[in-house]
């Protein structure tokens, strides 16, 4: 696996809100981790990329435990992260957002502009001067471009215009078709289910149900138990 949680707990102050979620995404593959607002998406990606400490098990990267690291440590062994809410710096230009994450591999700073023409056309504009969409492919740019083994997505296509959600989308089904391991959280439950291969469902920080995104498209049931709002 490329990034496992084993048993993992974690929470806020004395709170646990993720009790023992075991979870693996393996190369290749598109893992949507999904639940209802509050049931600890968000919980499970900060503790995955070391931004929360582990309350109780551990987290492993390619089998090695990376429990004990920082997020930076875990970033520079190949855990690329996509945060809710974007974080691209605002006063930094495009172009400088770009370089500021640049590690060799498979992504350049050219392969991004080829990905995203938009940011092409705005490399001398200030991250707070792009629009919600275009701060989303920052961010995802921002991402590639430290060339992550596993790259995970916190709600990446929350709040965006229904067509530049749709750019989102197809962006990363091209880089579904480039092999690009990817932890997905996303409420949007049509295009997760027919672009991740496997989907973990929470339901309060636990994990209710997990298997095939095949299965759970064809079950409105389930669909309705554990999404629905
Ligand atoms: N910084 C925090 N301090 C205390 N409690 C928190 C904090 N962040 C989240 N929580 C609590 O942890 C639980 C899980 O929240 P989390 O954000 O992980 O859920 P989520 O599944 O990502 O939901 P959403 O889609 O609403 O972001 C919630 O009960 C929430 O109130």
């Amino acid at each position: 696996m490329l990034i496992e949680a084993r048993d993992l707990s974690a929470g806020y102050g004395d709170v646990r809100v993720l009790e023992d979620i075991s979870l693996g995404v393996a190369e290749g593959e598109i893992v949507a981790l999904l639940g209802r607002n509050g049931m600890g998406k968000t919980t499970t990606v900060r503790a995955l990329t070391g931004m929360l400490p582990a309350m109780g098990g551990s987290v492993l990267m390619n089998g090695t435990d990376v429990t004990a690291l920082p997020s930076h440590k875990r970033a520079t062994r190949g855990l690329g992260l996509v945060p809710e809410g974007r974080r691209i710096f605002p006063n930094l230009t495009v172009a400088e957002n770009l370089r500021a994450t640049e590690r060799p591999g498979r992504w350049t700073y050219a392969g991004v502009l080829e990905l995203f023409p938009r940011l092409g056309e705005r490399l001398g504009n200030l991250g707070s001067q792009l629009s919600g969409g275009e701060q989303q492919m920052l961010a995802i740019g921002r991402a590639l471009l430290t060339n992550p083994s596993i790259l995970i997505l916190d709600e990446a296509t929350e709040g965006l215009a229904p067509v530049i959600r749709a750019e989102i989308w197809q962006t990363l089904a091209r880089l579904k078709d480039e092999g690009q391991a990817i932890l997905l959280v996303d409420s949007r439950l049509g295009p997760v289910l027919r672009l991740a291969d496997r989907a973990v469902v929470l339901v309060k920080g636990r994990i209710a149900w997990e298997g095939a995104t095949a299965t759970l498209r064809a079950d409105e049931d389930l669909q309705r138990k554990y999404l629905a709002v």
